[in-house]
């Protein structure tokens, strides 16, 4: 089995106000295909954790792999190269451009990569939103559909550049029950058929229940 992130030894401390060690230790693979979530109390580290994981926050000891490729220590630029090719992004709130077209918005985060052309971009963006279900949508004003929509194509944009991986900040925290089950196929369907890998923050039991796997974190450390 692939091995498509990795977190070696990861420690961080927060200097200000007091010195203060929030992640101890912080060790765990996500192999390719597998759909995993991240529960814990409130401060126990998971979004500082995220924010590591996603090449954001640099400030940490230990290491970080990524498709066996060391992240730590690389240069700014290259980091944001990575995080824009590998990593998808979902979190609790969209981050939609509300004057943007459906279409327009998951075309985005490939424009910025700029490694193909428009036609071929608008080609991939309305194959995501196929995936998704939501192809009728695209030429919608994002900010004219539902909030259910909108999670559907926050996906839809996390996958437009063939992410590796997709990382979820409480992406289903803004849903009901049905959107958020709904979110919880689609990264299920995901990881199943196109052997995506998802990690997903969450304090939604029923979601991490159903899930492959559940880091606990309590106090800064993977306790199970
Ligand atoms: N920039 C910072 N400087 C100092 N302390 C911080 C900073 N950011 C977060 N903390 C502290 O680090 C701890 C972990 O915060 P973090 O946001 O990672 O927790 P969390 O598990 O994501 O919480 P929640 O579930 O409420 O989002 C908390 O005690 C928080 O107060």
């Amino acid at each position: 089995m692939k091995t498509v992130l990795e977190a070696r030894n990861l420690n961080k401390y927060f200097e200000k106000p007091v010195l203060f060690h929030v992640l101890k230790d912080i060790n765990f693979k996500v192999q390719q295909s597998e759909f995993v979530s991240i529960m814990g109390k409130s401060g126990c580290g998971k979004s500082t954790l995220l924010y590591i994981l996603s090449t954001m926050d640099t400030g940490y000891k230990g290491e970080l792999y990524l498709n066996d490729k060391l992240i730590t220590g690389q240069p700014r630029d290259e980091l944001s190269y990575i995080r824009n090719k590998h990593i998808g992004f979902v979190f609790q709130f969209h981050y939609l451009l509300a004057e943007f077209s459906v279409l327009e918005n998951v075309m985005l985060p490939a424009k910025k990569l700029a490694e193909k052309s428009n036609t071929e971009i608008k080609h991939d963006a309305v194959e995501k939103l196929r995936i998704l279900g939501i192809e009728n949508l695209a030429n919608k004003k994002a900010s004219r559909i539902s909030g259910g929509e909108k999670q559907r194509v926050a996906i839809a944009r996390a996958l437009i550049n063939n992410p590796s991986i997709i990382m979820g900040d409480e992406p289903t925290g803004n849903l009901d029950s049905y959107n958020s089950e709904n979110v919880f196929n689609i990264f299920k369907q995901l990881s199943e058929e196109q052997g995506l890998s998802l990690l997903v923050v969450t304090h939604d039991k029923d979601f991490a229940d159903k899930t492959d796997r559940i880091i606990e974190m309590g106090d800064g450390s993977i306790i199970s």
